[in-house]
């Protein structure tokens, strides 16, 4: 594509969501990115409009379309905040495109994991379940805690978000885990204890406990607890402001045009 402007072309899929509305302001108020092609599922009121005046503002001069290769293939990136299904498919037309993909998609399986990494075989992928400054710092610093701390110390992650989120335990909840787990030499998925209810029996030495709360409008919050006999260490992130994340995605996508094809997180964005 001939284009006199040589900042990286961006295509934002899932681009009415709440996220997806969110990239699309701050890419558009950017001088360091464009703005190339906006993404929705198929069916979806928004194909075929322009996508400013889909938002309720002036035209932007990009038409919403379903067609994601077409899109793909005008771009230097594609920023994904979907679905799982939606995101495995972008993965593998991303790469054909030869876009960095940038994913911050939650909710993803061990299926979905494996098709994305045989996605970051041929093109750059940036993946995290947060994409924030914050929470990344937050893992490293659970990491250290975890590491200083015995077993005698149980670990829990609580979590908060609006009443729309359809997954749990957060993303972040679970990289919160992860390092949680990391620092401690012990796998997630062997120590993991989510969803109680009911007669659960005492708590298992060792184990990672998880706690979802939904309701309103909240962005995200989430605490690492430490507890021990007498005492009890909290480590807190406070969300605000969607922004943070969007902001973090777009930093992805331009770091991720020097890469080499592969799979990679926000600690390696950040230089963390
Ligand atoms: N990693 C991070 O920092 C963050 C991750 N998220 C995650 O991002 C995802 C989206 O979150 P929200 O924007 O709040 O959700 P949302 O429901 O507001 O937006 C999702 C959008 O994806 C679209 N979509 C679904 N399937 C599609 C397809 N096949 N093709 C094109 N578009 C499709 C939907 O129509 C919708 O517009 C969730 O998994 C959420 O957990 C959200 C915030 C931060
Ligand atoms: O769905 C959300 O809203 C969010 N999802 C991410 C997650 O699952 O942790 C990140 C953030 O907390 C907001």
């Amino acid at each position: 594509m001939s284009d006199t402007n040589d900042t990286p072309g961006i295509v934002v899929t899932g681009t009415s969501g709440r996220m997806g509305q969110m990239l699309v302001r701050l890419i558009l108020a950017s001088d360091r990115a464009r703005l190339v092609g906006a993404v929705e599922r198929p069916g979806h009121a928004w194909i075929g409009r322009d996508l400013g005046e889909a938002m309720g503002g002036a035209p932007v001069g990009v038409t919403v379309t379903d067609d994601a290769l077409a899109a793909f293939a005008r771009a230097q990136a594609v920023i994904d905040f979907t679905a799982p299904a939606a995101t495995v498919e972008f993965a593998a037309l991303a790469a054909q495109a030869r876009a960095v993909h940038v994913i911050g998609t939650t909710g993803l399986e061990a299926e979905h994991l494996a098709k994305i990494k045989a996605a970051s075989r041929h093109a750059v992928i940036v993946r995290a379940g947060n994409m924030s400054l914050g929470v990344n710092l937050l893992t490293r610093i659970t990491r250290q805690v975890a590491q200083a701390l015995d077993a005698d110390w149980d670990i829990e992650i609580v979590e908060a978000h609006h009443r729309m989120k359809v997954d749990a335990p957060s993303g972040t909840a679970l990289m919160l885990g992860e390092a949680a787990a990391e620092g401690r030499g012990i796998a997630l998925a062997d120590h993991r204890d989510s969803g109680r209810d009911g007669i659960t029996g005492a708590r298992e030495r060792g184990d990672i406990g998880f706690s979802a709360i939904r309701g309103g409008d909240v962005v995200g919050e989430h605490d690492v607890i430490f507890a021990a006999d007498g005492e009890r260490i909290v480590l807190r992130h406070i969300a605000t402001d969607r922004a943070i994340f969007a902001r973090g995605a777009l930093r992805a996508a331009l770091w991720g045009q020097d890469q080499k094809p592969g799979e990679y997180d926000m600690i390696d964005v950040l230089g963390l």
